[in-house]
């Protein structure tokens, strides 16, 4: 089902339009369970049942991605040690599942040129409105560090290349961790789990000069069932290491 775009502001229904013919979004409301609004200042993701659950939207400059940005590590991070973020090497990333651009946007942040990939239309459209709000502002350069690339990673990872394939797909959430924070609910309502997901490992280490990272839940088997090299882990997840 199309996911329906609702413009909020007069001044931008244009835009409205222009995001409608890119990525095949309907202009009906319908009976969809996420509605896109396109507001005077962001394009916003809402769940049509629950509106008490807010908006899902892509902020590289304030909120969370500003706090991490200042105070979450640095080169320190779990994430940072195993793409390989060592002094003064900032190898290029692709992000073949990059969602929301978080952690692109930490890679980005310490350096690294990142391509990121992302097939789900709304998602597409959320990052492509994060990246637009963040030219200009104080994260101009990092931003400037990120290209985004609408379309399943099967198809664009052959065309390209880098030091390090990323990977982070969805993975089906344990029974009890269903009350999931609320922009996970909102989130998984729209993409779902990636089930084909295993199939991305060995697209992955074609496009990459030096290794796959995946990321995990702890409880989770590695991707594909192959054993990876070493694993970097985090208080809920891991980083699966594949060198090339
Ligand atoms: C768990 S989220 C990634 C979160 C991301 N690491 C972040 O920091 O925001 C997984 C995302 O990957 C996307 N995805 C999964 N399989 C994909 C594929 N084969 N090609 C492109 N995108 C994919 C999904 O649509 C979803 O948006």
């Amino acid at each position: 089902m199309a996911v329906p775009l609702i413009c909020e502001s007069p001044a931008r229904e244009s835009q409205a339009e222009l995001l409608r013919q890119r990525y095949g979004f309907s202009a009906e409301l319908g009976e969809a369970p996420c509605v896109l609004v396109l507001t005077e200042t962001r394009l916003e993701l809402r769940k049509t049942d629950e509106p008490k659950l807010g908006a899902i939207f892509v902020d590289f400059v304030e909120g969370a991605a500003a706090h991490r940005r200042k105070f979450g590590g640095g080169r320190g991070q779990a994430i940072a040690k195993a793409v390989g973020l060592k002094k003064g090497a900032n190898p290029s990333v692709i992000d073949g599942t990059a969602g929301l651009g978080r952690d692109a946007f930490v890679l980005a942040t310490l350096g690294c040129m990142v391509t990121l990939v992302e097939r789900h239309p709304a998602v597409a459209a959320l990052l492509e409105d994060g990246l637009e709000r963040a030219r200009g502002s104080e994260v101009d350069d990092i931003a400037a560090r990120m290209t985004l690339h609408f379309g399943p990673s099967l198809d664009v990872l052959p065309s390209l290349r880098a030091d390090v394939v990323y990977l982070d797909p969805m993975y089906p959430h344990r029974e009890k961790s269903a009350l999931v924070k609320k922009e996970m609910r909102i989130f998984q309502t729209l993409v779902g789990a990636d089930l084909d997901a295993d199939a991305l490992l060995a697209a992955a280490r074609a496009a990459a000069r030096v290794k796959v990272v995946v990321k995990r839940p702890d409880y989770a088997e590695p991707l594909a069932g192959v054993k990876p090299a070493s694993s970097v882990p985090t208080k809920k997840n891991r980083f699966d290491i594949y060198p090339i």
